[in-house]
């Protein structure tokens, strides 16, 4: 089962615009882009998640050659614990060459996740800041066994919102 909108709505803990809300989920605003600035490292238990730059936006958006981003979203979640986001590039982006990586967030996360950002069209993209670029997906855990998302990135880039 699928929240609508307006009910996955109370998992933002940063203050909702109106076209955030989807029938299904909610939209994801891209807050920063970065470059990467070394290599990462993924073991068998550890791992190393590679140094990254912000780009500055040229005024209010940003202008991408095609190549590889980390984005930061804008808006901090609080996954609720009886529910599991799935997180979909918005079409509009895919429309225009461009991808966005992003995968499963855990009942019981709470953070400003990041993800992917594939510029594939060779003339770049223009990309505002607070676009939204994301649209997250709750679906109903069933049967709740409890089991709560504990890994590194609980509580990530949480600033005045409460961890
Ligand atoms: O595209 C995504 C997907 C998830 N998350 C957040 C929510 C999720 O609960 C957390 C951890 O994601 P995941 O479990 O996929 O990461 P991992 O590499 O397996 O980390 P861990 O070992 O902490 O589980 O990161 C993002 O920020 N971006």
């Amino acid at each position: 089962m699928a929240l609508p909108g307006i009910y996955a709505a109370a998992s933002l803990l940063t203050s909702i615009v109106p076209d955030q809300i989807q029938p299904a989920g909610i939209d994801l605003r891209i807050g920063e882009i970065h470059v990467f600035q070394e290599h990462g490292f993924l073991g068998v238990r550890g791992r190393k998640i590679p140094t990254s730059k912000p780009l500055e936006p040229e005024g209010d958006k940003w202008l991408l050659k095609p190549g590889y981003y980390k984005i930061v979203f804008m808006d901090a979640i609080a996954i609720p614990s009886n529910a599991v986001g799935m997180c979909f590039p918005r079409s509009s982006l895919l429309r225009m060459g461009v991808m966005l990586g992003c995968a499963v967030w855990d009942p019981g996360y709470r953070g400003r996740g990041e993800a992917l950002l594939i510029v594939g069209n060779p003339h770049g993209v223009e990309i505002e800041v607070g676009a939204r670029v994301a649209q997250l997906v709750f679906i109903r855990v069933y049967p709740q066994l409890g089991e709560r998302y504990s890994g590194i990135y609980q509580g990530e880039r949480l600033a005045g919102e409460k961890i």
